[in-house]
């Protein structure tokens, strides 16, 4: 393996460009980077579509940032995955490819690409580690996503050998907090489960229903943790090596249930229906390489999911007072109560 190298990259003047940062993972690196004294640069998606290679050149030759954090993507949960494999695949592709190429060609000192825990085969040993990429078939559900994903990497990796860019990627887990898409088909488990037995209470409904068997485990990472993690890894890190960001622990689909359930103040029944996916029967980040960078998480599971019921209720509080204002003008009309049924849908 090759050495991890760490250099300093202090942040403070620089221009720094969060693409994506309306999203959950964008809009954390806003606030983190809050503290950095950094100049923020931002563009929405209807200046400029991440999957148009013309407009993202043009925007990048003018604006040249310094530094990047490429955290746009088309992103859901595994129905989202395995139902718009097409898009999963096309936009993923295209937002890596062009971000990244334009990134190089107009003098970008430093980038952080954001791959995701599913790029590791679906039975590559657990924890996983970060160099079980490519070592086996990867999960059906999301293979179009993690196949872009391991592209991003790829080219990350292959334009800091070529031309010494020095390109970093980071392999977050299952992420969760402000900002989630609470779609009820299409979002992650997280957004799902919080809104389900939120509206399970309001309504008196006495089951809910969970998706799959509940045997699968999975690894939740409260995302100003990532934010954090990012920040750090951005400013010290420097390396072709992959770095995972989680817990290092994780927990059962059906015992998860339970936290959700206890923190919404839910007490009715609790039921699951295996004929939904479960996806990956096990997903544990090998957090050792982070660990040794200096970085753990802090947010404890139950803190993390009050604090993101927190913030699922002010976010349907806020967008019920923006039902009747200007709605091109609320960040979280897409999401909002109006269409808090179709809510996010997948962003487009
Ligand atoms: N959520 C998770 O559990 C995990 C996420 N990740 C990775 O983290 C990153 C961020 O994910 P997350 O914040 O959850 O996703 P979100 O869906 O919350 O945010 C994605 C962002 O990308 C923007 N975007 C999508 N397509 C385009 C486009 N064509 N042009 C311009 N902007 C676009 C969206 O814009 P708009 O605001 O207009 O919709 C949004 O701001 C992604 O790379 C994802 O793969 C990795 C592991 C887990
Ligand atoms: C972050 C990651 O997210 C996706 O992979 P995933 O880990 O399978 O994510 P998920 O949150 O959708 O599901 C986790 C588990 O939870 C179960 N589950 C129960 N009830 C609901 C439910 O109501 N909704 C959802 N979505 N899942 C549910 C579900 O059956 C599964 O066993 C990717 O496709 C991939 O793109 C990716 O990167």
């Amino acid at each position: 393996m090759r050495p991890m190298a760490s250099t300093a990259f202090d942040l403070k003047g620089k221009t720094v460009f969060v693409a994506g940062h309306r999203g959950m993972v964008g809009s954390a690196l806003m606030r983190r980077l809050a503290r950095e004294q950094a100049d923020l640069l931002t563009v929405s998606r209807s200046e400029v579509d991440l999957r148009n290679q013309a407009a993202v050149n043009a925007w990048f030759a003018a604006k040249r940032p310094q530094a990047v954090f490429l955290a746009a993507a088309k992103v859901g949960g595994i129905v989202a995955n395995n139902t718009l494999r097409a898009e999963f695949l096309y936009d993923n592709l295209a937002i890596a490819t062009n971000v990244i190429q334009a990134a190089h060609a107009n003098g970008c000192e430093k980038l952080m690409f954001f791959g995701s825990s599913c790029i590791y085969p679906r039975l590559a040993p657990q924890p996983l580690r970060e160099d079980s990429m490519l070592t086996g078939p990867l999960e059906s559900t999301n293979e179009p996503y993690a196949i872009a994903k391991i592209a991003g990497i790829k080219m990350a990796e292959a334009y800091r050998s070529q031309y010494g860019a020095d390109f970093i990627s980071v392999m977050p887990t299952n992420l969760y907090g402000p900002g989630d898409n609470y779609h009820p088909e299409y979002s992650h488990v997280v957004a799902a489960l919080i809104r389900r037995f939120h509206e399970a209470k309001v309504s008196g409904a006495g089951s809910v229903v969970v998706w799959g068997t509940g045997t699968p485990r999975r690894e939740f990472l409260y995302v100003d943790d990532l934010a954090d993690a990012c920040i750090h890894l951005m400013k010290t890190y420097s390396s072709p090596e992959l770095v995972n960001i989680g817990t290092g622990e994780d927990i059962t689909i059906a015992d998860f249930a339970l936290v959700v359930a206890a923190v919404v103040g839910y007490r009715g029944e609790i039921s699951f229906d295996p004929s939904r996916p479960d996806g990956t029967p096990r997903k544990l980040l090998d957090v050792s390489r982070l660990a040794k960078l200096g970085w753990r998480a802090t947010t404890s599971l139950e803190d993390g999911i009050a604090l993101a019921y927190r913030a699922y209720l002010d976010e349907k509080q806020r967008c019920r007072q923006s039902r009747f204002a200007r709605p091109e003008q609320n960040n979280y009309v897409a999401r909002s109560e109006i269409d808090l049924a179709k809510s996010r849908a997948i962003k487009e």
